[in-house]
């Protein structure tokens, strides 16, 4: 009989090495290149964190304005795919949606199996720009309307948002809404950025790696927890209802989605960044429901689930901070995509350098010496 450990989930399985974020769970803390998160969130732009991801350092004023500038270039999809998106059905999950245009998308690229740093790094950056064109066109025929091509002349956030919309956001909701793909674009070794990385190990394509990333991050356990807060606050309802609802679940034992955390047994710093502008925006436009349900909800779960180490993560707040912007729930898991592209591709880059394949084993607990029975004997 093996004595071999069983790491559940992975839990505290250390694969690689990465210079890239590092996370003290216990303390709340989330840096990327040593740089506190918040400070990123304050102070930088979704393009110049992608850069010093993908780098390792920050740029200067030049390289940042040189790669700001190849990914508005690369802004376009081909025709062909902003045609096939048209012929999914109206009622298509957008993430399937996004899954299937990305793995279409490498399909159409004739390079799409270059596996040198430069071609990878290539397909990595356009992608970092095309989720942006993919994600916008999948909303805007989801609800029966034409596509909206890319602008040149706006930057990643506020170009997004009009292709979402139709229309140029305002400076305040272009920086908002950079914010938060700030605080989306890296987490270390999450599920996703796991099974991007667990796929290009075999030697597999960046497209490939891209597509299973996609897939991973659109569970409920993961970034489709954003999705699932708002369907909770939907389901409740009301103020008035959150302490028996929520008081409801924590009898039954099920989870409070937007709670909990593998790494976080403290406050996921993000949580608290996105609290404050949701407070924020909550206070301009008269509080939204949607913010004093979650500020209640919060209050209950730090009572009751403190003790076990359970706190808010990054979805809790960020769905009231996209609805504020007029962004549809069923859009904020692809919008976390759109965001994390930049930390899939970066890790990507930086563990195929080293590369070796990932191949866990299993405990074998089945039956041993046994024999093939015909059909007709079973
Ligand atoms: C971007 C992100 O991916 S952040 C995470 C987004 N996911 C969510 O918000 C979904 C809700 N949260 C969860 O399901 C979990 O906390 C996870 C998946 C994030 C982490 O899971 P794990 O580390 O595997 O913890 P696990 O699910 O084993 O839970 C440990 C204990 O805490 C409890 N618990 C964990 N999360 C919650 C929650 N959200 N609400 C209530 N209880 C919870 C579990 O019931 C379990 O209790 P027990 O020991 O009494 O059985
Ligand atoms: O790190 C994790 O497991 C999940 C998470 O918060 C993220 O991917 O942003």
């Amino acid at each position: 009989m093996t004595t071999t450990p069983i790491a559940r989930g992975l839990e505290g399985v250390v694969f690689t090495e990465s210079k890239l974020t590092f996370i003290d769970g216990e303390k709340g803390i989330l840096t990327h290149l040593g740089i506190p998160i918040q400070e990123w969130a304050e102070s930088s732009s979704f393009e110049e964190l992608s850069y010093a991801l993908l780098h390792g350092r920050l740029p200067n004023a030049k390289e940042l304005d040189h790669f700001d500038h190849d990914l508005r270039q690369h802004r376009y999809v081909p025709q062909e795919l902003i045609e096939n998106i048209k012929l999914y059905p109206r009622r298509m999950n957008p993430m399937q949606a996004l899954r299937t245009a990305v793995s279409h998308l490498g399909m159409l690229d004739p390079h799409s199996e270059d596996d040198t740093h430069e071609g990878r790094y290539r397909i990595g950056v356009h992608l970092i720009a095309q989720f942006a064109t993919i994600i916008a066109a999948i909303a805007r025929v989801k609800e029966g309307k034409e596509p909206v091509a890319p602008r040149k002349d706006l930057g990643h956030a506020a170009n997004f948002l009009y292709m979402l919309k139709g229309h140029v956001p305002t400076e305040e909701e272009a920086r908002l809404f950079d914010m938060a793909l700030i605080l989306h674009a890296d987490h270390s070794m999450n599920a996703s950025t796991f099974t991007a990385i667990a796929t290009i190990s075999t030697l597999s394509d960046m497209y490939s790696a891209i597509t299973s990333a996609v897939g991973s991050l659109k569970g409920p356990l993961h970034g489709g927890a954003n999705e699932a807060v708002m369907d909770m606050l939907d389901d409740i309802g009301s103020l008035s209802h959150v302490d028996d609802y929520i008081g409801g679940k924590l009898e039954r034992k099920e989870k409070i989605m937007g709670v909990g955390h593998r790494v976080y047994k403290y406050f996921d710093p993000r949580s608290r960044v996105l609290r404050d502008y949701a407070a924020l925006v909550a206070e301009k436009q008269g509080k939204s429901n949607y913010y004093q349900m979650l500020e209640r909800i919060e209050g209950i779960v730090l009572e009751k689930l403190s003790a076990k180490k359970l706190y808010p993560n990054v979805d809790f707040y960020s769905g009231v901070v996209y609805s504020d912007l007029g962004i549809k729930k069923e859009f904020f898991t692809p919008i976390f995509a759109l965001a994390r592209i930049s930390g899939w591709v970066a890790s990507v880059l930086e563990y195929v350098e080293h590369n070796r394949l990932l191949r866990p084993n299993a405990l074998y607990t089945g039956p041993v010496d046994q024999h093939y029975v015909e059909i007709e004997k079973r």
